[in-house]
């Protein structure tokens, strides 16, 4: 990886993640645990930001129970306190609502994007019941291409982890002491059963690190990113507004 103190660099996001939340005048951080690195690794930043003020949602929908499994071994390891909250219910009552009727087809991304949307939507109720921030724990590989549902997991507060790739997050779990389990599993949005960032994106983040940080890489990986890059784009900004 790059030439960098990873050991400096965490202390300086648990400075950064303080510094945010007093600046926006609150008292702690709400985080969705999911089980792997990245709300790991978030977590257990916010945990040293805010040592009695920290809250971890494990939500699972229709989820991997390893996820879960490996979700309380964070909030165990760094003492986070959490809460689970199942969301199959909810989900199952919200596409009904929608669609009007009770049979409905789950299996399409409209559906697999209301997962982050409503783990987005309890991270808000418990942030405003506790004055915290919803600590987002997207990194800067995914917001390159776009790799998330926007206002679900793009839905949040502040971002420590958007300025360092992957493999930089794995070289601050390393730090944090992530359990290797966790920095070594699959990344998954974990939107589908057997789903894998890798498998559906066509690329690994070895490769995409590599093209972010030197702007070296295949020529397909980089067709593939720049035109996620491109088509995703308006999830990073404001939306548009006439100038009339
Ligand atoms: N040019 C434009 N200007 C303004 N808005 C635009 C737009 N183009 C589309 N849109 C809007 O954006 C929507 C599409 O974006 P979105 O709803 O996000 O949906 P979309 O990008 O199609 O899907 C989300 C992707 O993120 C991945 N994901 C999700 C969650 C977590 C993770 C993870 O790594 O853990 C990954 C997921 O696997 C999937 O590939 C459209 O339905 C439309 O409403
Ligand atoms: N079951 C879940 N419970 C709580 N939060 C979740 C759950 N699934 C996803 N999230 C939230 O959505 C975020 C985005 O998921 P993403 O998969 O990118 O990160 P990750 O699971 O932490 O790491 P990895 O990308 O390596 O799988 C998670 O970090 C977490 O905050
Ligand atoms: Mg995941």
């Amino acid at each position: 990886m790059l030439d960098k103190d990873y050991n400096q660099i965490t202390e300086k996001l648990v400075d950064w993640i303080q510094e945010k939340v007093k600046d926006a005048g609150c008292e702690g951080a709400v985080i969705g645990l999911s089980g792997g690195i990245d709300s790991a690794v978030t977590s257990a930043l916010a945990k040293k930001a805010f040592p009695d003020n920290t809250l971890g949602l494990i939500m699972p929908c229709y989820s991997n129970p390893q996820d879960q499994e490996d979700a309380k071994k964070i909030a165990e390891k760094f003492d986070i306190p959490y809460q689970v909250i199942d969301l199959d219910f909810v989900f199952d009552q919200f596409l009904t609502t929608l669609e009007g009727k009770e049979k409905v087809e789950k299996d399409n991304l409209a559906a697999a994007n209301l997962k982050p949307r409503l783990r987005m939507a309890a991270l808000y109720y418990y942030a405003t019941k506790r004055n915290s921030l919803v600590v987002g724990t997207d990194n800067r590989s995914e917001l390159k291409i776009g790799y998330f549902t926007k206002f679900g997991d793009g839905g949040i507060d502040i971002a420590p982890l958007g300025n360092l790739v992957k493999n930089e997050v794995r070289e601050v779990a390393k730090v944090l002491g992530i359990p290797e389990e966790i920095i070594n599993k699959k990344p998954s949005a974990g939107l589908w059963e057997g789903q894998t960032d890798e498998d559906e994106l066509g690329f690994s983040y070895e490769e995409l690190d590599k093209y972010i940080l030197t702007g070296e890489a295949r020529d397909e990986v980089k067709e593939k990113v720049d035109e996620l890059a491109e088509k995703n784009q308006h999830k990073l900004e404001m939306p548009p507004i006439p100038k009339f």
